[in-house]
């Protein structure tokens, strides 16, 4: 193992469950020390993807690698930490028993460093979990992961019970310890405006299918953002479009930055990541949560 190899890769990878597939010939590479937003709409295949970098999830076709090795089913690979809203906390332990559970699970086990997180998070040691407030306990999760010395963390919607200001400051928090760290992270969120300035890298799925995958400036580069009145033809032939739309009486028009052309009563610009991800949803015609 090299800190060279990626952190994740995927060739072909598919998985099928009774009622069909969940993600079908998925061929991506996740590099390392990004921060990578994985999107999609509900039951695009996130969570699976992630079930399958833990090994928890067999692949039904292709094959996948973490660090280089194969998730075996018997444990997750000692450098992935993986947290989802599903926070694992017993609640009638106190935060000090909680990260004493972290040290006997984990060979890899830094205590100071645990226990530095919660201080800087001011939580008590002594404290009973199920007496935190939710943003405690994810900040507890977090210290519990990172704990662990990960060079991968995956997070599946684990902010999901926090208030918006709660949000934000975990995850600029947590952002700034992991780059500090040169952690990869991986990010399920349907907040599309949060991961915007925080991730550099893009997975996005589609009905099981990877539709998107690269480095955000670059697909930022790759893309326009056509403004135009309403009702006024688009000067873009229609199969070029990836999505059009209507908002507050303008016309958004996300087409490849190749197609663009500069027209009278249009104005070109470069999207955002947010803006990106949801056209390529809207244009999918899913259903999006954003
Ligand atoms: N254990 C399972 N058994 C059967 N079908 C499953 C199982 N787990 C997931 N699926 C199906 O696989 C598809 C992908 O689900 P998955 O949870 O990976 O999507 P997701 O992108 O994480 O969705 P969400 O954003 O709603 O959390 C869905 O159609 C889901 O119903």
């Amino acid at each position: 193992m090299t800190h060279q190899q990626a952190p994740v890769l995927a060739e072909g990878l598919g998985k099928r469950y009774s009622r069909g597939w969940a993600l079908r010939d998925c061929s991506l590479e996740i590099p390392p020390g990004r921060v990578v937003a994985l999107v999609g709409p509900n039951g695009a295949g996130k969570s699976t993807l992630m079930g399958m970098v833990t090994g928890l999830v067999r692949p039904t076709a292709g094959r996948i690698a973490v660090f280089g090795e194969v998730p075996s089913g018997r444990g997750m690979h000692s450098c992935v930490a993986f947290l989802t809203q599903q926070k694992p906390l017993y609640p009638q332990f106190t935060v000090a028993e909680t990260l004493r559970l972290g040290r006997h699970a984990n060979p890899g086990w830094d205590q100071a460093y645990a226990e530095e997180l919660v201080a800087r998070a001011a939580v008590p040691l002594a404290a009973k979990v199920g007496t935190l407030s939710g943003g405690q306990r994810t900040r507890v999760a977090l210290a519990l992961a990172l704990g662990k010395r990960p060079r991968l963390l995956m997070l599946d919607e684990p902010l999901a019970d926090l208030d918006p200001l709660a949000r934000q400051a975990v995850l600029q928090t947590l952002l700034a310890e992991c780059r500090a760290q040169e952690i990869t992270v991986l990010l399920s969120s349907h907040v599309l405006a949060e991961l915007e300035g925080v991730c550099d890298h893009l997975v996005l799925l589609i009905a099981g299918q990877v539709r998107v995958a690269g480095d955000v400036a670059q697909l930022v580069h790759e893309h326009a953002l056509l403004v135009g009145p309403p009702g006024q033809p688009c000067p873009v032939p229609q199969g070029a479009i990836i999505d059009s739309q209507v908002v507050n009486g303008v016309q958004l028009v996300l087409v490849p930055a190749h197609a663009a052309r500069p027209a009278p009563g249009w104005q070109l610009h470069r999207p955002r990541l947010g803006q990106l991800a949801l056209s390529y949803m809207r244009g999918s015609g899913l259903a999006v949560a954003a």
